[in-house]
């Protein structure tokens, strides 16, 4: 698994170019593109990269990927990120690593987002994998309230648990905010579910990413497919 993963990171790193500025994803695959990247900077590729955690930003450092900030730059030419689900419209469920928030941000501050992924991330319908939905703690039970009725009114039910850390305690995220794990099994719409958990007070953020993915590259056992969205 973690071979293909290393190939469809390297399969997008032809994608880059020398001058651009980059989304740098969070995860095991976004991981071995920033190495693959660090490699191509060694050998003299001038590009700058927006971290998408603190986990990718250390792992840049250490790859030696010059970084900048969506502070300093206001737009990007690629993200490349990896996924936990991806649909046939290239809509995906992220934030199985918690960065949900901060690769929504970058990647919509991007041209275009490649998706690098195993076959194994590719579902005909999303909703398997539970869906993160980053909360607020204040007030956390009402939020949980107003986002069973969301999920009700877009047909859709299933247990919320809140994300664990490895101490046992609440995950926090980067952003100091907890995480909701949605067991929903089935998203028949996921674009309808989108909007309606995006207006609730308490979200900051949910891991359904609609309209950003341009492109995945899905690296399985009879070699790799590009798909791009319609
Ligand atoms: O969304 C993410 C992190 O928030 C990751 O991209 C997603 O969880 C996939 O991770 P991996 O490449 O390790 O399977």
């Amino acid at each position: 698994m973690d071979a293909l993963k290393r190939q469809a990171a390297a399969r997008a790193l032809e994608e880059v170019r020398d001058g651009m500025k980059l989304g740098l994803g969070t995860g095991s695959t976004a991981k071995h593109f920033v190495e693959l990247l660090g490699e191509k900077v060694q050998s003299g590729m001038k590009v700058v990269g927006v971290p998408t955690s603190e986990a990718t930003r250390a792992d840049a450092i250490r790859c030696g990927v010059p970084l900048t900030t969506l502070d300093e730059v206001d737009h990007l030419d690629l993200t490349i990120d990896g996924a936990d689900e991806i649909d046939p419209a290239l809509n995906l469920i992220k934030g199985g690593g918690g960065a949900l928030l901060r690769e929504k941000i970058v990647a919509a501050a991007s041209d275009r987002m490649i998706v690098i992924a195993d076959e194994s991330k590719w579902v005909d319908v999303l909703g398997r994998f539970p869906l993160p939905v980053e909360v607020i703690p204040f007030g956390l039970a009402a939020t949980r309230a107003a986002i069973a009725r969301a999920f009700a009114q877009a047909g859709v039910s299933g247990e919320m648990v809140i994300r664990k850390g490895k101490d046992g305690h609440a995950f926090v995220t980067d952003g100091g905010h907890w995480i909701v794990d949605a067991h929903l099994g089935r998203i028949g719409d996921p674009p309808r579910l989108a909007g309606l958990l995006s207006v609730i007070p308490g979200v900051v953020e949910h891991g359904l990413f609609i309209g950003l993915g341009t492109s995945a590259v899905l690296a399985g056992a009879n070699g790799i497919r590009v798909v791009e969205r319609r």
